[in-house]
């Protein structure tokens, strides 16, 4: 794929983020790799989605180093390309705030599975990481939120969980390519939302059964696709 198509697929799949209402002013980013070429598109830091056109996405290397583009990467880069370098079957990432995502991570909880909506899509919790430590918030902060997530992930399989919530933070998730990790971004705020919503209703609600669970997570992902065997 040349720089061009990668940057227009990742142009695209940001402004679907704003198509899908996930973001506002100039909040989140999405970037897609090209494995083959050891870069990563990523939108520019602080542009406003109605202002940003293809041509203003940033091609960086696994370094974070920019090899294309005239703008600055997004801040949250080096979370993004922490991501690529730890998890080499994923080829998107997506970050944003939003709201019940957000108000998750935000109360430092997990989101339960309590319904097949999110059984169709994560197998178990929808992980909170834990908050960074004081060594890691006065180190290389954004570097230090992509082990935040990774170290969450130690022993679970990235794609049976493609989305997780940062304590005290926001979401992120990923996919096959940037128009995944966007998909998989609406997912997880359609579920957080459904989440609080019937905690409100009842702070009691159970978590489903496991054996739900795992129908109908192998039933959208055929067998043997959670727990890492996929
Ligand atoms: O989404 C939020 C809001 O804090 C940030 O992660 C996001 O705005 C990062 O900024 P940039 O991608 O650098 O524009």
């Amino acid at each position: 794929m040349s720089y061009k198509e990668l940057k227009r697929e990742v142009f695209e799949a940001n402004m679907e983020l704003q198509r899908r209402n996930l973001v506002i002013y100039t909040f989140g980013n999405v970037s897609q790799i090209d494995r083959d070429k050891g870069v990563v598109a990523i939108k520019p830091s602080g542009v406003a989605y109605e202002d940003m056109k293809p041509e203003d996405i940033v091609v960086v290397d696994l370094e974070n180093t920019v090899v294309e583009g005239s703008m600055r990467p997004s801040s949250d880069t080096k979370t993004h390309t922490h991501l690529y370098r730890a998890f080499d079957s994923i080829g998107g990432v997506t970050h944003t705030h939003s709201t019940y995502a957000t108000a998750w991570a935000q109360a430092r909880q997990s989101i339960p599975c309590l319904g097949t909506t999110h059984a169709d899509y994560v197998h178990g919790d929808i992980t909170c990481t834990r908050d960074l430590t004081d060594d890691q918030v006065n180190g290389d902060y954004e570097e230090e939120t992509g082990v935040q997530i990774t170290d969450a992930y130690a022993e679970r399989d990235p794609n049976a969980a493609p989305m997780v919530i940062v304590a005290g933070h926001a979401p992120f998730t990923w996919g096959k390519d940037a128009a995944q990790s966007v998909y998989h971004a609406a997912l997880l705020e359609e579920i957080a939302r459904m989440a609080y919503l019937t905690r409100t209703l009842d702070p009691h609600a159970a978590v489903l059964k496991q054996a739900v669970m795992d129908k109908h997570y192998l039933r959208k992902h055929g067998k043997n696709a959670y727990y890492g065997q996929s």
